[in-house]
């Protein structure tokens, strides 16, 4: 066992305090034998909600599922590609998200012939995201952007203490993605959540992490950070909007690197205790 579990698994948890800071010290990602990142330094508090940006394929999941596991049953997860069973209808659907709550009588009772409470729990869920008349319907007739509200719904049905989510919001418009992040942060003081909104990182979150080139090339709070920065960790779109006859270079002279970002924000931080009398 290593650092980042002692932490998360030997703190205080009375089922709904705070859990234990989580913090990654120096650990190697992957899948099998493939390393997908290297030597992450992270730590994850109470109260903190994170944007994790990065280029697709860079290691967002992996990481997420690191976090996923180590959280246990503090964390609610909704995944990249929802999770959503198809052919069950959308109440189904969220009302899985806390299967391991009841017992299996429970969940066969309520799952074939739900519970006033438990319908009436789902439902108002469901209005709340904009699914009420969408609560019978099977979620594979539903459109993209109501199974994002469903994968949403049902981890928010999970009432964990943080919210992890792999692209919440990649399958909604900007409006719709700010009033459900809105609601997410209603219920979570903590979350973490890939995106590809750089304006929302900034906007919804207290800090970002930045992954490129297999490392963790950015951890700074949102306050210190500018959307430059956050281009930053996406040079291939930077590369593909240039002209291939005239090349530029991917970022403004004037702009930071994202590690030269976390080296500004460090360098800030050690300014102000330098400050402190
Ligand atoms: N189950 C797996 N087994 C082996 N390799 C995997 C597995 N899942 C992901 N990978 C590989 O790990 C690397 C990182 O993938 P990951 O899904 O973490 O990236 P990501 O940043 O979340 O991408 P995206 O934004 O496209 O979702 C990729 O090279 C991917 O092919």
């Amino acid at each position: 066992m290593d650092d980042g579990q002692r932490q998360v698994t030997g703190g205080r948890d009375n089922g709904h305090g705070d859990f234990p800071t989580l913090i990654l010290d120096g650990v190697d990602l992957g899948h099998a034998d493939h390393r997908v990142l290297h030597d992450v330094h992270l730590r994850l508090a109470p109260g903190e909600r994170v944007a994790l940006l990065g280029e697709s394929g860079v290691g967002k999941s992996t990481l997420l599922a690191e976090l996923r596991r180590r959280l246990g049953r503090h964390a609610a997860w909704c995944p990249q590609y929802h999770g959503l069973v198809p052919q069950l209808s959308v109440y189904h659907n969220v009302y899985m998200g806390r299967l391991e709550r009841h017992s299996a009588l429970v969940n066969l009772w309520n799952l074939v012939r739900p519970l006033r409470q438990a319908w009436e729990d789902v439902a108002s869920l469901c209005a709340e995201l904009g699914l009420e008349g969408a609560i019978r319907r099977p979620v594979g007739r539903l459109s993209g952007g109501q199974r994002q509200r469903v994968a949403i719904a049902r981890a928010l049905y999970q009432r964990r203490q943080v919210f992890l989510g792999d692209e919440p919001v990649a399958s909604v418009d900007p409006h719709q993605a700010m009033a459900l992040l809105d609601r997410i942060d209603a219920q979570h003081a903590t979350t973490v959540m890939a995106l590809h909104q750089r304006e929302l990182a900034l906007s919804h979150f207290d800090r970002v992490w930045g992954l490129a080139d297999g490392r963790v090339v950015l951890d700074a709070p949102s306050q210190d950070l500018s959307l430059d920065d956050l281009d930053a960790l996406y040079p291939s779109a930077s590369r593909t909007a240039s002209s291939p006859a005239a090349p530029s270079p991917a970022r403004d002279d004037n702009s930071d690197s994202p590690a030269e970002a976390s080296a500004r924000h460090a360098s800030h931080q050690a300014g102000e205790e330098q400050a402190r009398p």
